[in-house]
């Protein structure tokens, strides 16, 4: 019998190498981008140099562009940080976690009366790959430690948010929602 052939990326440059393959076809199969994320196993040697911290609000570090199909960044969450309530524009967006723990919490859109609905929340854990889009909702993503930053690595297709020339020497960071 054949056996379905499971790729593992052993370093981050081999995960993006089979992800730029992956999405050079212009359908894609979101468990199993869910699955080759999650079989890499978060090494910091390898991310280190993508992470940086603010004292004020997570960052977001472009690590690759995906051949113009997708931008993967890596998003730095000091203590207490998280983003607003967030759709993520027409996008696929997979979010693993590299360190420590964030939690999502998933909204349904809102009502006529522009009321938020809370749909679930859980806690993600190192090398765990979450993944939303506009049909599944809204979300927040928080780190609730006091002592512990988080790092996490996000996939976004299509590349809604191009990197933007730095004006203020930031070359690798884009605003964030
Ligand atoms: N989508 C958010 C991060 S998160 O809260 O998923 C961003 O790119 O800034
Ligand atoms: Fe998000």
């Amino acid at each position: 019998m054949e056996q379905t052939e499971v790729v593992v990326p052993k370093t981050l440059d081999e995960l993006i190498a089979i992800l730029r393959k992956i999405f050079e076809s212009d359908s894609i199969n979101v468990e199993e981008v869910q699955q080759i994320m999650e079989s890499y196993e978060s090494n910091p040697e390898e991310w280190m140099k993508f992470a940086k911290f603010d004292q004020y609000r997570y960052t977001r570090n472009l690590v690759d562009q995906g051949n113009g199909k997708f931008n993967l960044m890596i998003l730095c969450w000091g203590e207490g940080h998280g983003s607003s309530i967030h759709d993520h524009t027409d996008s696929h967006c997979f979010m693993k976690l590299l360190q420590g723990q964030l939690k999502e919490t998933l909204f349904e859109w809102p009502d006529k009366k522009g009321e938020m609905v809370q749909k679930s929340q859980r806690i993600l854990l190192e090398n765990k790959v979450a993944y939303i889009n506009d049909s599944i909702g809204l979300h927040r993503v928080e780190n609730g430690s006091h002592t512990e930053g988080a790092v996490s690595l996000h996939l976004y297709s299509p590349r809604s948010r191009p990197a933007r020339p730095s004006t203020r020497g930031r070359a690798t960071q884009t605003p964030s929602r």
